[in-house]
């Protein structure tokens, strides 16, 4: 996990820089919320490093006034300051600089020298283009620890992008609510450990702007609660298609849909021998074989399948994905299922979860580009299905326009395999009566907790053992 502050004590509810400017405005009390930020930053260098010359390096903007701040609330606490500014404040920050009396340095790498930590107070909410010039050289020139004001300079609050040049941050210190990029890559990276500070806007103003994007996490959902009238049929069918080629593909999503609560998993095969092996495999699911599609509509009560895990990406997966959205079924497609559909995602409208990495994505809905959360919303809305975009920063949106950010899938997650898992968690959600949405953001919560429960080195045959302690532990946290 990053060292991102307590998961639990973090509102779920991420703001856009324009968002963010936004509800500065509804507040409407500038100046006061500068000197709460501001202090708020010396407040959390002083709790992490011991006194160090610090170099606080100023833009021209309110993330430059919150560094003014910052300097004399250091200063007054003992420490030696001095403020580079990069050009004449405005706005507010005017008046932040003008209560600044220490030294003022010129905005240049030799003024570094002296340094033992440097406050980059340069752009925040309001970069507006590609870090350059005689910034681009001072940052480059930092050889300290350096604590970043709201986003380290250059990186896009809003997608985690770098735009130019952004330097690794010790510390970042942003304030109400997170950003966007503050959890999708690089820019989560970039951050170093962030600390989510309070400066006294109201959360009133979260009415006004009604927040899209969220963090991942179980205040975001909650999971199917099994009680003394719950039977296996009640708790959800899953069928999961699978090919005798790679067969093992739908063993892993089989897993991971019992393990995350489905009544019935089927396996749905090509041949007996198959079935055999996969009886062998997995006592407790049931399979079935047969010609498809015909074999799996005749049994009404199959209403969720997964689709795509070892299946070719070739016309008779195209011709089965079709029969059962025809037929009203619940669909999480994957993989070969998705492939199948390359350029063609309106074919899909009906499917209920769709879980494409990058490059499947692209297959369907072109290249993801920079800006992922905007990717994975145009691509819910075209497709009319919740996407989940698998990554380290795996993004969920729905068509509706919201959009969540699963930040708990530690590293060693990507091994193959893992997506199956996700898959068949994602199905059984969706099967014990979750929507979409809720299922999709559950399934990636659920695995990035179950991989760190596995721990470094971990195959996907170790996630779904771990599944059902991941369960208890949200019952732990709400
Ligand atoms: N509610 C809050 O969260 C609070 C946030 N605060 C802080 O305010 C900043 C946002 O302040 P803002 O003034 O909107 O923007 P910035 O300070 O980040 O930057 C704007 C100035 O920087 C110039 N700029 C932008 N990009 C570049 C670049 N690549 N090269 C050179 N100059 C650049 C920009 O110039 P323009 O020509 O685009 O106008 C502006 O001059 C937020 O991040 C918080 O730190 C409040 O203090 C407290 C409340
Ligand atoms: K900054």
């Amino acid at each position: 996990m990053s060292a991102m502050t307590r998961r639990a004590a973090t509102p779920s509810e991420l703001l856009s820089p324009t968002e963010m400017a936004e509800a500065d405005r509804l507040a409407g009390n500038g100046p006061a919320l500068m000197e709460a930020a501001g202090a708020a930053v010396a407040r959390a260098i002083r709790s992490r490093f011991r006194p160090l010359p610090v170099l606080v390096l100023a833009g021209p903007g309110h993330n430059g006034g919150d560094g003014y701040v910052a300097a004399r609330h250091l200063e007054r606490a003992g420490w030696d300051v001095a403020v580079a500014p990069l050009a004449p404040p405005n706005g507010d920050a005017a008046g932040a600089a003008a209560h600044w009396r220490g030294p003022i340095r010129p905005f240049a790498p030799a003024s570094l020298a002296r340094a033992g930590l440097v406050v980059d107070a340069v752009f925040g909410a309001g970069l507006s283009r590609p870090v350059d010039g005689q910034v681009a050289e001072t940052l480059c020139a930092i050889r300290t620890p350096i604590v970043a004001v709201d986003v380290p300079s250059g990186v896009d609050g809003a997608t985690g992008a770098v735009r130019g040049l952004a330097r690794q941050a010790a510390l970042t210190v942003t304030f109400f609510r997170l950003k966007p990029g503050h959890l999708l890559l690089p820019g989560r990276d970039l951050c170093g450990e962030t600390v989510l500070a309070e400066i006294g806007l109201p959360e009133a103003v979260l009415d006004r702007i009604g927040p899209r994007s969220f963090r991942n996490g179980p205040g975001l959902w909650r999971l199917p609660q099994p009680d003394t009238a719950t039977h296996k049929h009640s708790r959800g069918h899953v069928t999961m298609l699978s090919s005798d080629a790679l067969s093992g593909a739908a063993l892993l999503a089989a897993r991971g849909a019992r393990r995350a609560g489905a009544g019935l998993v089927t396996l749905a095969c090509e041949s007996e021998n198959a079935a055999r092996a996969h009886r062998m495999a997995e006592p407790g699911a049931l399979t079935l074989t047969g010609d498809w599609p015909e074999a799996l509509l005749e049994d009404g009560r199959r209403e969720v399948f997964c689709a795509g895990p070892g299946l070719p990406p070739d016309a008779t997966t195209r011709g089965t994905v079709a029969a059962l959205l025809a037929a009203g079924k619940r669909l999480v497609l994957d993989a070969g299922a998705l492939t199948a559909f390359a350029g063609h995602p309106d074919r899909l409208h009906g499917a209920a979860i769709l879980t494409p990495h990058m490059a499947e994505f692209a297959r369907l809905f072109g290249e993801v580009g920079k800006d992922r959360l905007e990717a994975a919303r145009r691509a819910a809305a075209q497709s009319g299905a919740v996407i989940l975009l698998k990554g380290s920063d795996t993004v969920i949106a729905a068509p509706d326009g919201r959009a969540a950010i699963n930040d708990n899938a530690p590293a060693w997650l990507a091994t193959g395999g893992t997506g199956d898992v996700l898959a068949g968690i994602a199905a059984a959600l969706l099967a014990q009566g979750m929507p979409p949405f809720e299922a999709a953001c559950a399934a990636a919560w659920l695995q990035g907790e179950a991989a760190q429960r596995a721990g470094p080195g971990m195959i996907a045959e170790d996630l779904p053992p771990q599944i059902h302690a991941t369960f208890l532990h949200v019952a732990a946290l709400i």
